[in-house]
């Protein structure tokens, strides 16, 4: 199944007709430039082309009051003064006498796309639209939006599509506080979003956009605020924030649809963010989505200033939508410490309210609240700085890197009695002996076809570093055997960072090296802890692998921060017989592992576990995982290890950090 791309130019057609430095940003050629790179980079030909509508009254009124309608319904009659003075009204916003009609086709793409999505026409989309949505409330126009796009569409899905949870993830730099009001009574709809926040001084400068805003009443835990509290965000801080909060907190919503405000002002080069996370970055945040709801995902543009990094990031979210091998992560490093104080206080405000933060750290010692209230008070004084001065530091960056996809995209090495399943292409390698392997031969290692096998898994390994493959499978009648051989020389000579994930015990592991040419994780429910050093960490479930929560929670807040810091080359996913992992986790954990490597996932089973290659395929070839089935709380005893077994380890791995404990 496809992505769907709404673009209308008619959504161009509206502008400032007055000075008003705050509005001057939102400018038509926002639109356009993305839309215009979109065409140029050949993806908008990838896409299916879905027309935008206008929405109707009803569809404005599922978020919005009749006399606020009205009111806006009266615009395209307005004179330039009529306008100025109704615009006087709200905040930070302008009107236009085509702005309701733009306003309308925004949030009937939006509809559009829901509508594509829900009825399987195409499998995810986005809809690049003005004006944004995600600040308009109930009756008042706020912060360049005029109808709620975003919230309309959830509302729409429940209402026409009998979508039961609705997950709306926010990356855009500024907080939704009109998604946050429509939805933090209903536990239906979580909503996420991390803003720029600087202890309240910055726009829209509301108390309630902090973390300790968790939804109200039935919505107490459903809204999620991750304040930004310092300019200069990077990549890290944005991925860990991703594995420590949303994406766990993500998986035991189980949302059955997941909508995005997709906003690029959190890019670099944004004179509204001036964070420091660049274009590729989107690409990531968008695959993190992708596997959640069974892949329906709607992005809906919000903001994005910079008229280089928006289509930037557009770009790089449509490619990851489209399925396309993902970059990698560039120089990802520590979070930094106001990261991690936002980080902890987030998920301390959070763990009575999801079972995958109960273990979360307590209240910070520096709880910035505190701060919030002295730096207000201080506020009197100081003047902001004209935002333009700020925007004068605006960094470089490098244009995002290529993302070819290659010719094979998942090959296998079968047994004969094994059927190619469909979409997977048989790898046919020379039958000599790999030359890495002709020394053993001589001193003649005991297992001939063990060592045929090895060295055709060899020969794989390299068509993947050279792009001719992306992923492969390899049934093998011994695991153990293989694998030891394989891995003897695997990370000296053919590739520099492998990541082995080993799902399931696996009794000698003799040849873990130490030089950090492989990081070896195992998920199994033995108990190992004495054999842990930093490139072999073993995470032990007292249920086993079969325990879905805590397996989801291992992965999400282990390995993924694990792999993002390491940046492995290439992925090594071994499944032992008998793990008792079930499908639809394992396709969650191949979904999660494409993201890593330029999507260079190897899986390894065992021949008598032949009746998973059909998922296991499914799943390297891009298919989305299935919705994990209502997840059961996390095991207590499970949960603390794993807190333990992270807190230890973060010394040597920053990106498991949650807390600014420790830190410079
Ligand atoms: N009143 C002092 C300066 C305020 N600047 C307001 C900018 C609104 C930005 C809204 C936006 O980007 C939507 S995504
Ligand atoms: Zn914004």
């Amino acid at each position: 199944m496809g992505t769907a791309l709404i673009y209308d130019e008619e959504m161009t057609k509206y502008k400032l007709l007055w000075v008003d430095p705050a509005c001057k940003i939102e400018v038509p050629e926002r639109l356009t430039v993305s839309y215009e790179a979109l065409v140029r980079s050949g993806l908008s030909d990838r896409c299916v082309s879905i027309p935008p509508r206008e929405a109707t009254d009803a569809e404005i009124l599922l978020a919005h009051s009749e006399e606020y309608l009205e009111a806006v319904k009266k615009t395209p009659y307005m004179t330039l003064e009529d306008l100025k003075e109704f615009t006087l009204q709200y905040g930070d916003v302008y009107f236009h006498p085509n702005i309701y009609h733009c306003a309308k086709l925004a949030a009937g793409s939006a509809l559009q796309l829901v509508d594509s999505v829900m009825t399987g026409k195409v499998r995810n989309g986005i809809a690049l639209v003005r004006p944004p949505g995600h600040h308009s409330m109930r009756s008042a126009a706020n912060g360049f939006c005029v109808f709620n796009n975003v919230a309309i569409a959830a509302q729409y899905a429940k209402q026409k599509h009998g979508v039961k949870r609705v997950l709306i993830v926010d990356w855009d730099i500024h907080h939704g506080q009109g998604v946050q009001y429509c939805f933090e009574d209903d536990p239906s709809v979580l909503y996420y979003s991390w803003h720029r926040y600087e202890h309240q001084k910055f726009w829209p400068n509301l108390r309630e956009s902090d973390y300790d805003s968790v939804g109200k009443g039935n919505g107490a835990g459903f809204n999620v605020n991750v304040p930004w509290n310092k300019v200069g965000m990077e990549n890290s801080d944005y991925l860990s924030i991703f594995c420590h909060v949303l994406l766990p907190v993500a998986y035991e919503f189980c949302p059955d649809l997941v909508l995005v405000c997709a906003g690029f002002d959190s890019a670099i080069g944004d004179p509204e963010g001036e964070m420091c996370a660049t274009p590729d970055i989107f690409a990531h945040l968008t695959h993190l989505l992708m596997n959640l709801a069974g892949g329906k995902l709607c992005a809906v543009l919000e903001g994005g200033y910079n008229l280089t990094s928006l289509p930037q990031s557009v770009c790089q979210t449509v490619q990851t939508l489209l399925g396309d091998p993902l970059p990698q992560p560039a120089g990802l490093r520590s979070p930094c410490k106001s990261a991690l104080e936002s980080l902890q206080c987030v998920r301390s405000a959070h763990r009575r309210y999801w079972s995958f933060l109960k273990h979360a750290a307590n209240q910070p010692s520096t709880d910035i609240s505190t701060k919030r209230i002295k730096l207000a008070n201080e506020e009197e004084g100081k003047t902001e700085m004209a935002v333009e001065e700020r925007a004068a530091e605006i960094k470089e960056w490098p244009e995002p890197p290529e993302r070819p996809s290659p010719p094979v995209r998942c090959a296998s090495l079968l047994p004969e009695d094994v059927a190619c399943p469909d979409g997977l292409k048989l790898f046919s390698s020379s039958k000599d002996l790999h030359p890495l392997l002709a020394s053993k031969l001589q001193n003649g290692a005991d297992d001939q076809d063990a060592l045929i096998t090895v060295s055709r898994l060899y020969a794989m390994i390299e068509k993947m570093l050279t792009n001719e493959i992306g992923s492969g499978l390899v049934l093998i009648s011994d695991i153990s055997a293989a694998m030891m051989g394989a891995l003897q020389d695997l990370p000296s000579d053919l590739v520099d960072r492998v990541l082995v994930v080993c799902v399931g015990k696996e009794k000698d592991l003799n040849y873990l090296t130490t030089d950090g040419k492989m990081l070896f994780v195992q998920i199994s429910d033995e108990d190992k802890e004495k054999e842990k050093n930093k490139y072999f960490i073993p995470v032990s479930l007292k249920k086993g692998c079969s325990d879905t929560a805590g397996f989801i929670q291992a992965v999400l807040g282990l390995l993924l921060p694990l792999a993002y810091e390491y940046d492995p080359t290439l992925v090594l996913l071994v499944r032992t017989p008998g793990s008792g992992v079930d499908d639809s986790m394992w396709q969650q954990l191949i979904g999660l592992l494409l993201g890593f490597a330029k999507g260079h996932t190897l899986v390894l089973m065992q021949t008598n576990e032949k009746v998973h290659v059909g998922p296991t395929a499914s799943a390297l070839l891009g298919r989305p995982a299935p919705p994990l089935l209502e997840l059961q709380t996390l095991d207590q005893e499970d949960g603390e290890a794993l807190e333990r077994l992270r807190e230890r380890l973060q010394t040597d791995w920053k990106m498991l950090q949650t807390t600014s404990e420790g830190t410079e």
